[in-house]
């Protein structure tokens, strides 16, 4: 049973959905019905529990128009509480089918949506409208068995007004015109979690990029974008050719405001990301590939519960990876990889490594899912696959990989099923012995950092690093003005970040940065990663004129990766102005980042 949701898709599972929604930007609510269908799996079961949050319920018919009775069961602050249907005693027989269809409306604590006024917008002339479902905020959205546990296809009918496009993490089936509205169609006819259902509306424009891509945005993104993730073709062929075919029909990316709380949302056939992507010379878009990754590994072999989130994202990251270093060099996996570890060794000691939920399979019951996010799934998982590669070669593992897609597809599942498919498919093979080391016990239950551990090797990371170790020492600093002329911008990223982890006891001169910046001129530049790192980098050094920088970032994106620390490394050095920023700014925020930092401030 899933500890995140309140639902009974053990005893009457919901197959699909139709939702009918009006979006209505005056109230800011979405309102309507779902219609539910399900199938009975138990004789005798009395009601259908679906999962809500802070949703306000009308009433509930069956299919021909009768009254069903109904009662909310007792509210959880997290979880949210359920929706009890009464089933007709003459269907409470397993293989019956029942439907119901439920008249509801969101409120304004409906987490999941973000309702934007025009001047919080990048064109700042229509409102906009999106949501963030993963992990357990499809419930305030439509009531539903909010579980990863349960695939269902669904339907929907979107009104919004005739100036605004609706779109849905399914495929477009039509639109039809009203005097001063249009009705958008969708249909999602492969099985998807709860969590992959996804909404916007807003003033969006597309651009044709790929064979089966557009990038959509508001007007003055669009061609920005188009051109950001111009490689989006190339990321899903080498996808198909590691793995299986593609078997979603398109894969579109949506562009989000700058409140947009993720990197970006692998929303099925519609990509979700932020903006905070747009460096202009596409050296973030391994974010897009890790989001076609979850085509297949998360969207298609998904976790059956959020304690087996690495399912979903070690082994994206593990894709991701392979696709990047398919077209820009072998050594990129592990230039990559080394670049992880820092991150996960910067979470871990963030959690503490004895913390539980710093094992890769990690108790979440009772506990907020967003509370237990970290980098912990996606980096260990990493090295998990990673390690499990070393073992049985690089060439074998990407055929058990190819096979592991093919074997669980459309499924849910958990960790000992791959660990038993790894087990299985190796010894065949006879390769035994070479796995009898791995200490699986060990990977999916011990906190912290892997206990077995992968050699990764890097020039392009050696240089970085040796950069940062040079400018550490102080030594001859003047012949270091051209030191990151030849870099990519990822080494320019480790190079930061290994600055970050060497001056964390003994930090740099103030002269020692300010000679830095006038070499390298970070304080100017535009790319959201060097921004990040950089202000980190100047507030831990007490470098004060960078303060109204930080500011000036926290307040103009929304994206947890970056908002988070900061605020925290600005409340180290000036809690006065990190409260005061995020109070007057925090409505601005999407409500699950809104709801961290809120955390991370105490406030
Ligand atoms: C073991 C962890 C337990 C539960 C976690 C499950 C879900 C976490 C939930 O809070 C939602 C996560 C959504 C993530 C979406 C996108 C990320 O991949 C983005 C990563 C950060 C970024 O690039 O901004
Ligand atoms: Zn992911």
């Amino acid at each position: 049973m899933d500890p995140s949701s309140l639902s009974n898709a053990h005893e009457c599972k919901v197959t699909s959905l139709k939702l009918v929604l009006e979006v209505d930007f005056k109230d800011s609510q979405l309102k309507g019905y779902v219609e539910v269908f399900s199938q009975i799996l138990k004789d005798g079961v009395e009601y259908l529990a679906l999962d809500t949050n802070k949703l306000n319920v009308v009433g509930v018919k069956d299919n021909c128009s009768n009254a069903l009775q109904w009662k909310f069961g007792v509210e959880h602050e997290v979880f949210g509480k359920q929706l009890l249907v009464n089933i007709p005693e003459n269907l409470r027989v397993s293989g019956k089918e029942f439907s119901a269809r439920v008249y509801y409306n969101t409120t304004a604590a409906s987490v999941a949506l973000q309702w934007l006024t025009p001047e919080q917008t990048a064109d700042k002339k229509h409102p906009y409208l999106f949501s963030q479902c993963q992990a357990i905020h499809a419930r305030s959205l439509v009531p539903c068995q909010d579980t990863p546990s349960n695939k269902i296809k669904y339907q929907a009918e979107v009104t919004v007004a005739k100036e605004l496009t609706a779109l849905m993490s399914a495929l477009s089936t039509g639109k039809t015109e009203g005097s001063t509205t249009s009705t958008y169609t969708f249909t999602q006819e492969i099985p998807v979690p709860t969590y992959l259902i996804a909404i916007v509306a807003g003033q969006l424009e597309s651009r044709e990029i790929g064979p089966r891509t557009k990038v959509w945005s508001e007007p003055s993104m669009v061609d920005a974008g188009a051109y950001e993730f111009a490689n989006t073709e190339k990321f899903i062929a080498i996808g198909e050719d590691l793995l299986t075919p593609y078997v979603w029909g398109r894969y579109d990316i949506l562009l989000l405001p700058p409140s947009f709380p993720y990197g970006g949302m692998e929303n099925p056939l519609l990509t979700f990301v932020t903006p905070t992507l747009l460096a202009g010379d596409r050296s973030l878009e391994n974010v897009v590939a890790h989001e076609i990754a979850h085509s297949w590994t998360g969207n298609l072999v998904t976790n059956k519960w959020w304690s087996e989130f690495f399912l979903n994202e070690g082994f994206t990251v593990f894709v991701e990876r392979k696709i990047i270093s398919r077209i820009y060099g072998e050594e990129m996996f592990d230039f990559e990889a080394m670049n992880g570890l820092k991150h996960l060794h910067d979470d871990i000691q963030q959690f503490g490594d004895t913390n539980p939920l710093t094992a890769l399979k990690p108790h979440l019951e009772g506990i907020d899912p967003d509370d237990a996010f970290s980098s912990v799934p996606y980096e260990k998982g990493f090295n998990l696959l990673a390690y499990l590669q070393s073992l049985v070669g690089v060439k074998e593992f990407e055929q058990w990989l190819k096979l592991y897609i093919t074997k669980f597809a459309y499924q849910s599942i958990v960790a000992d099923q791959m660990k038993e498919f790894f087990i299985e498919h190796f010894t065949q093979l006879g390769k035994a012995q070479e796995i009898s080391v791995v200490d699986w016990d060990g990977w999916f239950n011990k906190p912290g950092m892997p206990i077995q551990q992968v050699h990764f090797h890097s020039e392009a990371a050696t240089k970085a690093k040796e950069l940062a170790q040079q400018w550490f020492e102080g030594k001859e600093l003047n012949q270091l003005s051209d030191g990151i002329k030849n870099f990519k911008t990822q080494q320019i990223i480790l190079f930061m970040d290994t600055l970050l982890t060497l001056t964390e006891k003994s930090p740099l001169s103030k002269e020692t940065l300010e000679l830095m910046d006038s070499f390298y001129h970070f304080t100017q530049t535009q790319n959201s990663e060097y921004k990040a790192k950089w202000y980190t980098l100047c507030l831990r050094q007490g470098l004060d004129r960078i303060q109204p920088k930080v500011v000036e970032f926290l307040v103009s994106q929304g994206r947890m990766k970056f908002v988070r620390p900061l605020y925290r490394e600005l409340n180290h050095k000036n809690s006065e102005l990190a409260k005061s920023t995020f109070v007057k700014h925090q409505k601005q925020y999407h409500s699950i980042a809104s709801k961290m930092v809120a955390k991370d401030l105490n406030i």
